[in-house]
Formats: C-alpha cells, sequence, structure tokens
C-alpha cells in the first residue's frame, strides 16, 4: 500500500510508526510532507526510512491513501495547495480535529472519496483507540484500506460523523489526561520521598494492571474502586480529598469544554475560509 501524509508532526508519526511496525507498508511507499521543517522530515527518513518530499503532485499521484495531518488552521492552506493535483480516485483521510467532511469535500471541488478520523498518538505503540467516518464516495475497497491502516495502529470503530467531536475530547485526548494524572502521582511520589525510578516502575505497573482489570473483568469500574477502598483505610482517606476537591466534576467538564473546543475548532477555521 502506497500512503502520504501532509503534516509530519505527532500524529503522523504515531501513525507512521504503528505502519511500519506491523509491516503495513515498506518506508519507501510512505511520502511525507510538511510545511517547512526539512530537518524533521530527514529525522523521520532516518527512524523510517520514508521519502520526504516537497512535490505536491508526486505526493498525491500514485497514493492509495493521502493523511492530512496539519493542525486544524492550516487546513485551508493545505486543500488550496493540493487542488491542482487532485484526481477523482484520491483518497483522502483527515485525522484533524474539528474540521468536517463537509467542508473538505467542498474546499477539494473535485468529487473524492473521503473519511475524518480520530486517532490517538498511542497509534505509535499499537495501542490508538480510532473512530472513523466516511462520505459516499468511499469505497467498500477503500473502506477495506482504510481498516488496514487503523487497525496496524490499534482498535477501530466506524462512527456517525456527528459523533466525532464527542470522541476526539474522550480518546484523541484522552491520552494527555491519564499523562496528567501520572505526573500528579510523579510529584506525590517524590513529596512522600520516595525515589523518582522505582516510584515510575511502581505507577506504571499499576496503570497496566488497573487497565487490564477494566478490560478483563465484568466489574463497572465503580466496583473495581471499591473493591481497594477499606472502610477506615488508606484509599478512603485519599479518595474522602478527591470529592473534596470535585475531581470527578473537573473531569467530566475537562472532556466536555475538549468537545466544545471540536467544534469551535471546525467553526473558527470553516468561518474563516468560507468556500
Ligand atoms: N497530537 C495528537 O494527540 C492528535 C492530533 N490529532 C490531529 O492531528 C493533526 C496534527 O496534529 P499534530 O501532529 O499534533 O501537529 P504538529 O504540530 O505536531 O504537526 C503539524 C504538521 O503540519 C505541518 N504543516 C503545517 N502547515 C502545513 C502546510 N501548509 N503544508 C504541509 N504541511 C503543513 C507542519 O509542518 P512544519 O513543522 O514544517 O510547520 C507539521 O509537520 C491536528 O489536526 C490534530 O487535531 C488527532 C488526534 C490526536
Ligand atoms: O489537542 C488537539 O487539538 C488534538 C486533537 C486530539 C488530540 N490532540
Amino acid at each position: 500500500m502506497k500512503i502520504s501524509f501532509i503534516g509530519a508532526g505527532s500524529m503522523a508519526e504515531a501513525i507512521i510508526a504503528g505502519l511500519i511496525e506491523k509491516n503495513i507498508c515498506r518506508g519507501k511507499d510512505i511520502l511525507v510532507t510538511n510545511r517547512e521543517d526539512r530537518a524533521k522530515l530527514e529525522q523521520l527518513e532516518r527512524r523510517y526510512g520514508i521519502r520526504p518530499t516537497y512535490d505536491m503532485e508526486g505526493l498525491i499521484k500514485g497514493a492509495d491513501i493521502v493523511i492530512f495531518a496539519v493542525k486544524p488552521k492550516d487546513a485551508d492552506a493545505v486543500l488550496q495547495k493540493i487542488q491542482p493535483y487532485i484526481q477523482m480516485d484520491t483518497f483522502f483521510i483527515s485525522v484533524m480535529a474539528g474540521i468536517s467532511i463537509a467542508f473538505m469535500e467542498e474546499k477539494l471541488k473535485v468529487p473524492c472519496a473521503v473519511a475524518r478520523a480520530m486517532p490517538n498518538t498511542s497509534a505509535s505503540v499499537g495501542k490508538s483507540a480510532t473512530a472513523v467516518s466516511f462520505n459516499q464516495r468511499v469505497s467498500d475497497q477503500q473502506k477495506k484500506l482504510a481498516a488496514t491502516v487503523f487497525s496496524s495502529i490499534g482498535i477501530t470503530a466506524v462512527v456517525e460523523e456527528n459523533k466525532l467531536d464527542a470522541i476526539t475530547a474522550l480518546s484523541g485526548s484522552g491520552p494527555a489526561y491519564i499523562y496528567y494524572v501520572v505526573e500528579a502521582m510523579e510529584q506525590s511520589a517524590r513529596e512522600i520521598g520516595l525515589d523518582s525510578n522505582m516510584a515510575k516502575q511502581l505507577i506504571l505497573q499499576t496503570l497496566a494492571g488497573a487497565a487490564e482489570m477494566l478490560s478483563s473483568s465484568d466489574c463497572a469500574a465503580s466496583e473495581l474502586r471499591k473493591a481497594v477502598t477499606s472502610p477506615g483505610g488508606t484509599t478512603e482517606a485519599g479518595i474522602e480529598v478527591l470529592q473534596r476537591n470535585k475531581v470527578e466534576e473537573a473531569f467530566i467538564q475537562c472532556i466536555k469544554a475538549a468537545a466544545e473546543q471540536s467544534k469551535r475548532l471546525g467553526q473558527i477555521h470553516e468561518s474563516k475560509h468560507p468556500v
């Protein structure tokens, strides 16, 4: 399979790493471009054997899939830049938060197959939770190609596009929330006198164990939590502080704010660049 990436940042690299690791593509079948950071393209070439390019015509011609992996604010510039080279059989997949399929279709001008996906950076270790929506022009064959790409980097769900802002907030941004909790656990470990390296190992195993328990047991998260929380014990004392500080409510507000921001990103960029 030949895949071209427009954008060479965190998300593009995470997908490229997954594709190479799972032997879905050879490095030489992956073309990658960015705006101007040649050093980054050279770094990706050294790491994965991909082919860097600034030739947009060559990047699009012959690609089974062209992946948009630029920030939402750069969507319009990229869609304009590639417009002269688009062919009707080009299959585009965007991972841009908030940018709708309708906006991309309008800007591409040529009727093409377009998918909008929301992976996460755990793609680089084959553990992305990805959701994807397709426009009417995506053929069954192209859906299979997309499934091959996304299953090489983790699990995939096909969803209605109107769910993607919520999914962006939940699982697209999700790894950052977990890292935030880990940062707090690392800081607290330092403050209660634990060695940082040892604390890190304990935190990692605790996370991995809790994830495994959640996926392998029939119990809800609340029941698993209850099983850890002895009456009058240490966990109860800790959770009491979280409740007093409304941490659960803060997390709910956090995910709602992220979902609103995904909607807003689309609206801002689409209204700045009307079709
Ligand atoms: N990071 C994440 O966890 C996730 C990100 N996403 C989505 O993925 C997209 C990319 O995010 P991320 O990888 O974090 O962003 P980065 O900032 O890491 O990378 C953005 C890339 O886009 C390139 N770019 C910008 N403008 C152009 C242009 N006009 N032509 C070609 N390339 C251009 C940049 O090139 P240069 O460096 O030369 O400027 C850079 O390589 C976003 O839309 C985001 O919403 C989706 C899921 C998760
Ligand atoms: O923060 C962002 O906008 C992107 C989308 C999901 C994760 N990172």
